[in-house]
């Protein structure tokens, strides 16, 4: 068999023009991965009520982050990809959930290069059911479609690996140099709480509460809000992190639903009030910089946490094209390639 590689994004709009905008966030919030209720009332929301206000907002939004190359996340998955190739024999394709970088051309890309055994990368630290479970759903609908002689294997979260957990690390390290800080915001992606609910294999033991996310449970396995604080707690030790000086928290919160708490948004405005003057955010749920970091921390949040009386806000970079970066995800890549992906980030 002849083995291949296909690194998974999220996806951008082909522009900032409003249509293009629309057109991608119908896609994206038609998945009933993230948008989790009854075609039906996905519907009403969605097209009856968020695409009538939401993509002119966002286009602006994407407007005062877009590259003359493009959308970042894109741009940056691009360059990452381009890292990875010179850095192994394996034929590397890039594709996105949605968008026009689909996954059926990244599969045809490798298959037009004669592979038949692929490994799909999310690229996300963290299990989500809004992002890697959706692109492993798609992946294998698309290959029982048009690629029936594939065999597809999907590299599982490595949020605990320690090969991450030193290059995020190392990462955070670099981004402190010569800053002063008072206290470091851990800000990741929120999801509805409903979502962690619905993947808890053991139906009992997520509460979403103190003491969950910390006692030793399978659940864990597909329990986002577990693998984001786990992240946290290992990078700490790793910078030796004083308690009381970082936080967790969630941002990009849509709809009413009750989400994962606290809000970033509302922590920064918080630190401010209380009388942080210098302040840090890391976002480990995205590892490349995108919208929700480049505009909703960098811009919104700074302008939030200027307004509540700080001075210094400092965003830390997403790992993007780092060299180290590059040089993890293609160690795991000749693992799978000469042994097997269960081992490949044991
Ligand atoms: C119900 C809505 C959403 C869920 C659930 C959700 C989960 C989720 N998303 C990411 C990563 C990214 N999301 C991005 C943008 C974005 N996300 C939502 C909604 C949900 N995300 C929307 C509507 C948007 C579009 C922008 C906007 O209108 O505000 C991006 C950035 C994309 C870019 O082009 O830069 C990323 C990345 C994760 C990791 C996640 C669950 C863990
Ligand atoms: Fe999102
Ligand atoms: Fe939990």
């Amino acid at each position: 068999m002849s083995k291949g590689v296909l690194l998974v994004n999220l996806g951008s709009p082909d522009s900032t023009d409003p249509k293009d905008v629309k057109k991608y966030l119908d896609e994206f919030l038609m998945d009933p991965r993230v948008i989790d209720v009854p075609f039906w009332l996905r519907s009403f929301i969605v097209r009856g009520i968020i695409l009538n206000t939401r993509p002119k907002k966002s286009a602006e939004a994407y407007e005062k982050i877009w590259w003359p190359e493009g959308s970042p996340l894109i741009v940056l998955s691009e360059k990452l990809q381009d890292k990875i190739k010179d850095r192994t024999t394996v034929p590397v394709a890039l594709a996105m959930r949605y968008g026009s970088l689909t996954l059926q051309k990244g599969l045809q890309e490798l298959a037009d290069q004669g592979v038949d055994e692929v490994l799909t990368i999310p690229l996300y630290p963290q299990f989500a059911m809004a992002t890697t479970e959706t692109i492993d759903v798609k992946v294998e609908q698309l290959r029982k479609k048009y690629f029936p002689q594939m065999e597809i294997t999907s590299l599982p979260a490595f949020y605990n690996k320690p090969e991450y957990i030193d290059v995020l690390s190392k990462s955070i390290a670099e981004g402190l140099e010569n800053v002063d800080y008072e206290h470091i915001i851990f800000s990741y992606h929120g999801v509805p709480e409903r979502h962690i609910y619905k993947r808890d294999i053991t139906k009992s033991h997520c509460k979403i509460d103190g003491s969950c996310c910390v006692t030793p449970s399978p659940a864990h396995e597909f329990c986002y809000r577990h693998q984001c604080l786990k992240t946290t707690e290992l990078v700490a030790a790793k910078l030796n992190l004083k308690p009381g000086t970082y936080t967790n928290s969630f941002q990009s919160r849509l709809g009413f639903d009750p989400w994962l708490k606290p809000p970033t948004d509302r922590t920064i405005e918080r630190m401010g009030l209380e009388g942080v003057k210098k302040l840090v955010v890391v976002t480990p749920a995205f590892v490349s910089d995108c919208l929700e970091t480049l505009e909703e921390i960098a811009m919104e949040g700074k302008e939030i946490f200027l307004e509540a009386g700080g001075k210094e806000f400092t965003v830390i970079p997403c790992l993007n094209v780092r060299d180290d970066w590059a040089d993890v995800l293609t160690g795991w890549i000749d693992h799978w390639r000469i042994v097997d992906v269960k081992t490949a980030i044991a």
